[in-house]
Parts: structure tokens; sequence; C-alpha cells
């Protein structure tokens, strides 16, 4: 089901228009439905009841306070990279306990506040970062609960920008080095390990790379086990992909029901780290038509939208849908059209060669925007970053302002005379 719909030739998400929601709050704005969020959180969870299993939704899809605080509601877990996130997880109500702590740069601050709160797990990806984090752990009398995210060297067969889990990549630690790392961190004094763990890319249409990296990893378990080390959870990572296009990604129930079958028998617990599969087709972003320019090569529309709100379609030349807010335009008739924002880059565009039918003022929602869309965002040629707005039913919530540009002047200085 989707939850942004035509009624009467104009666009909703849920009951509320998006006519009005840009009337209201400008343009461009990111809108989510707190419905979907809801819907692909419980896909998750319903589809692992028969196995202790912890959904971890990935905070770097999309960490707006109010996103985060409709998961923690529901129970999810969350899967952060940086304190910044832990810190948004907690302001939204996660419960810490439930937090897995990824990234392969962890600082030792960071590594200090996440022990204090008391996290679930830290996902370890090197013999450096584990030295480091027996150190900071001892100098807090604590012990630091690990995995290590092992790099099963498959092919996610996704883009290689977001591919993670080969050979090649800058993840994690060679699986053929794993046992050894293992039996170090099992001798660091103040480490407990827990788990194994393991992402291998992100925006997978098919389930095989999933399975096989799970295969590695039991085979590992098995390894670990004889060497007297036991594992209590395997985290598989996120990575799941959505229809952006006409893809035709598995449902986290097919995926469930592969991995169910291989953990029968088996004592340790699951954990997952969805980002863009709870994220993505929660959110539209609003972008309004500024100016048409057709030329006898090329007719462009400029929008307000432009690579600094959504970068996307510039770093991985993403496809992404970009549809009418209203069907009835004042255009006369479809042109194919180059959908271009107002930024001093020939990378600037948010989708080419659209059939559309497009006048001055028209609005537009680029859909499938929840995740890795507004934070990705940045200030680049001084723009101000997007508008926020959650929708609940028959309502409209902002839940994050628009920038200004006195938000982004805050802090910087003169030198002294
Ligand atoms: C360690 C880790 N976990 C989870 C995710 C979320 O991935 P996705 O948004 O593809 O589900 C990512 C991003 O790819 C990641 O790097
Ligand atoms: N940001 C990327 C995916 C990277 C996932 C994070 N490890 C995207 O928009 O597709």
């Amino acid at each position: 089901m989707d939850f942004f719909n035509y009624s009467a030739g104009k666009l909703q998400a849920e009951n509320v228009s998006l006519e009005q929601v840009a009337a209201t709050y400008g343009t461009p704005t990111y809108v989510y439905s707190r419905a979907t969020i809801e819907r692909h959180y419980n896909a998750y969870a319903n589809a692992f009841t028969s196995h202790p299993t912890l959904i971890c939704y990935a905070v770097k899809a999309c960490s707006n306070i109010a996103f985060l605080n409709v998961l923690a509601r529901m129970g999810s877990g969350f899967d952060i990279v940086s304190i910044g996130e832990l810190e948004r997880v907690l302001r939204a109500g996660g419960d810490p306990a439930k937090v897995m702590f990824s990234g392969l740069g962890k600082q030792a601050h960071e590594m200090q506040r996440a022990l204090e709160v008391g996290i679930h797990c830290f996902n370890v990806e090197s013999e450096a970062e584990l030295f480091r984090l027996n150190g900071v752990a001892g100098s807090l009398g604590k012990m630091a609960p690990v995995s290590l995210r092992v790099n099963p060297d498959v092919d996610a067969k996704t883009h290689p920008y977001i591919s993670t889990g080969l050979k090649e990549n800058k993840f994690g630690i060679d699986i053929k080095e794993a046992v050894r790392i293992y039996q170090l961190a099992d001798s660091l004094p103040h480490l407990d390990v827990m788990g194994v763990d393991c992402h291998i890319g992100s925006q997978l249409t098919e389930l095989r790379p999933f399975l096989d990296a799970f295969d590695r990893l039991m085979t590992l378990i098995d390894e670990l086990s004889e060497v007297g080390i036991r594992i209590k959870h395997v985290d598989l990572g996120g990575g799941l992909g959505v229809k952006y296009r006409d893809e035709v990604p598995p449902e986290p129930a097919e995926y469930a029901a592969l991995i169910l079958e291989k953990v029968r028998g088996r004592e340790f617990s699951l954990a997952f780290e969805p980002g863009r599969s709870i994220a993505a087709n929660a959110g539209v972003m609003l972008t309004q038509v500024e100016f048409l320019k057709c030329t006898d090569h090329k007719n462009f529309a400029i929008i307000d939208g432009a690579m600094n709100d959504l970068i996307r379609p510039a770093l991985y030349s993403a496809w992404m849908d970009i549809i009418p807010v209203n069907l009835s335009s004042k255009g006369g008739g479809e042109k194919v059209y180059d959908l271009v924002g107002p930024v001093c880059e020939t990378g600037d565009f948010l989708g080419k060669e659209r059939s559309l039918n497009l006048a001055a003022g028209d609005l537009l929602a680029v859909r499938s925007a929840g995740a890795y869309g507004f934070t990705m965002a940045s200030n680049y040629n001084s723009r101000n970053r997007a508008a926020e707005v959650m929708v609940d039913g028959d309502n409209a919530y902002l839940i994050r302002a628009r920038e200004t540009i006195e938000h982004q002047l805050a802090g910087e200085q003169l030198l002294p005379e």
C-alpha cells in the first residue's frame, strides 16, 4: 500500500494535501508518513517473531528526532555510527540497551559516552579499535560488549559506492583473520565478546548474497566454538533494497523465512540494521518549478530543490521518481525536461529526460526520498537546508523548521582587528 496517493488529481500523504503542506511550509520540504514508517518497521518485527531478534533501525537513513521517536515508541533498536546519532536516539526516547554502534573510526570520547549510557554492543572493525575500546572501558571500570564486523567477501551486486562486503572494501575484518582477532578480543580484560556482525552493502535486490554471507558467518561461529568462544548474537546488518523504479526487492518476510530456516537449532539471537527499507518509501521531497528554460537542444525545468537537498542523483546517478503534485498543470502539454537545481554544478540535477507537463510554480514530489535524503543534505552554495514535516493521519506537523541564514552564520567569527 502506498501512502502517497492522488485524490481528485492532487497528491496526498495519508489524508493530507501536499499542496497544503507546500503552501504552509514552503519548498523544498521533506514529508514523511508516520503510518508508513510503522508499517515498514512492523514488516520486520512481525517476520521474526519466532526467534529472538533485535531490529536496529539504521539512523543514518533518516535521523530526524520525530522520525526516530515513532520507531522508539514501537520498541525499535537503533544502529548508530557517531555520537551525534546516539544523542539523537536518546533525545527521541530510544532505549540505549538496544543500540548497536557501527562504524570504522570510533573516537575515544564516542566510546566513552556509549559505555556510560550502556549500549547493547560495539561492532568493531579493526584490531586497533579493539585496543582503543579496551582502554576506554578500563578507564571507566567497565566491560565493553563487542562484536567483530567481519568482511565475508561476498558480492552484493549493487552500486560499487554502496557495496561494502568485498575484500577490497575498507569495511570489517577479513573473515580469514577473524578467529585470531576474536581470540585477541577474548584475551583483553575489558572486552566482553558477544556477537558477530556483517553488513555487505545497500540497496540489495536479491537475497542470495545475504544467505552466502550468513553461511560464512555460521562456519566462523563453529570455528569459534572450537576455540571456546561462544557467540550470543548474529547481526546481519542492513541492505535490503527498495523499489525506486522497476526493482522488485524481496520483502522482509521472504528474507526472514530463509534466515529462520538456517538458524533452527542454534542458540544465538539475531539482529538486523535496516535503514533504507524502513525510511525510503516513507518520504517524499516537495519542490517547486521556478523557471522553464527551453532551448533548441534541451528543455530545463529549474526547480528549487538541488543537489545540496538530495544528493543521490548526483552522487550515484540514482534514478528517483518525480511526479506532479497537481495533475492539472497550466503547462502547454508534456515535454521532455531535465529537472535541475540552482546550484553551480553541472551535476546538480534531480532527474533527466522526464516527460512532464509543467508550468512555472508547479509543485513536484520526488519519491522514495525518505532515506539518505535530508541526512545527506548540505549547505553548499550557502543554501538553507529544507524543512521536514511528518504527516500523521489528518494532520501535518513541522518536525524541523527550514534552516535560516542566521543558523548558518551562528558560530562563525571574523579574525580580531
Ligand atoms: C553498518 C551499516 N548498517 C546498516 C546500514 C543500513 O543499510 P540500508 O540502509 O541499506 O538498510 C548501513 C548502510 O549501508 C551500514 O553501513
Ligand atoms: N547513502 C547511500 C547508501 C549508503 C548506505 C550507508 N552505508 C544511498 O543513498 O544510497
